[in-house]
């Protein structure tokens, strides 16, 4: 295994309040990997995303079913305009929009979705509502997106019982689960509590592709595989993921690759029409030398690596 490297990447649009994106590349017998828990989560929650990566390093990607993976386009919680232009740009068929932000009302929300309709008529349309809102706010918060035509609704509220509670009311529009599986400690609840129609799979904070295929088979709906904003080296897993499904019937969330200013590869995983091709990522190092971070924060992750790694256990 190389030496990890620590990278720190502008974001050309902001988002979850983040202005960078900071995390490890390092490389092992199979290529390259990427380590990028969010600065803020715990040692514990980071030590499945170093599980996720060593899979990588060690023994690579699943064996591919397809070779082109369809996307959506991912759409910040911005003014109304500046949406549709994001969604119009990103040139994907499918629209993924934030909803309920902190600093958002509904008629915020409403607006920004409104204006990306209008702008794609024919697109599907998604939104992240990140557990923003409590049961009754997201009961009225649907009611009024609905119209706007919505193929489903990812995490309107924080908990499984409100999932289940809202699916339950028929509202018209699909529900999918994402922080309920990804950072549940039983992501089986989901299932028994019939609370998504769609399940969100990230490969980093799941512990790696080969265990979101298991849990993929085991939950028994369908999957959309989603990036954790990445460089390619580490969307790659994302998109490995989505290519080994036996059944990909959405677009999946990995448009993210053009929210980061740079990145690590003369080949960076933007998609073309919407799809991106299933293939490995050459790391440039020239690029990877431009990428890296400064004493801070390379101190703040080689502490990180070396506390997570002893989590995790020996390098076999
Ligand atoms: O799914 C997408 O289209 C983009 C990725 C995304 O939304 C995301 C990225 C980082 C952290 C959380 C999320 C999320 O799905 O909530
Ligand atoms: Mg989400």
């Amino acid at each position: 295994m190389s030496e990890p490297v620590v990278f720190d990447i502008e974001m050309r649009v902001p988002f979850r309040g983040i202005a960078r994106r900071t995390g490890v590349l390092f490389e092992g017998p199979a290529g390259w990997a990427e380590w990028s828990p969010f600065p803020e989560y715990g040692d514990l929650e980071a030590a499945d995303w170093l599980r996720a990566a060593r899979e990588v390093a060690k023994i690579g990607h699943p064996a591919p079913a397809r070779d082109l993976v369809e996307v959506n386009g991912i759409v910040p919680a911005l003014e109304p305009a500046a949406a549709a232009r994001r969604a119009v740009e990103s040139g994907c068929r499918t629209i993924k929009i934030k909803v309920a932000g902190l600093d958002q009302s509904l008629d915020d929300d409403v607006a920004r979705v409104g204006a990306v309709r209008a702008a794609l008529p024919e697109a599907r349309l998604r939104v992240d509502a990140n557990g923003g809102w409590s049961r009754q706010q997201a009961r009225v918060a649907i009611g009024e997106l609905a119209p706007l035509g919505l193929e489903y609704v990812e995490q309107p509220s924080p908990d499984v019982e409100d999932l289940a509670w809202l699916r339950g009311l028929d509202l018209g529009v699909a529900i999918a689960a994402d922080e309920s599986i990804r950072r549940a400690d039983d992501p089986m609840r989901v299932k028994a509590a019939g609370a998504a129609d769609v399940a969100i799979l990230k490969v980093q904070p799941l512990g790696g592709a080969r265990r979101c295929l298991r849990l993929a088979e085991e939950l028994g709906m369908p999957v959309v595989v989603s990036s954790a904003v990445e460089t390619s080296v580490g969307l790659a897993a994302g998109v490995a993921l989505a290519a080994a499904l036996p059944d990909l019937p959405f677009a999946c969330g990995l448009e993210t690759r053009r929210l980061l200013a740079t990145d690590v590869t003369a080949n960076p995983l933007n998609p073309v029409d919407g799809v991106l091709r299933v293939g490995a990522v050459t790391v440039d190092p020239d690029l990877l030398a431009a990428c890296r971070a400064d004493g801070e924060v390379t101190r703040f992750w080689l502490e990180r690596w070396d506390r997570v790694s002893r989590i995790v256990g020996a390098d076999r």
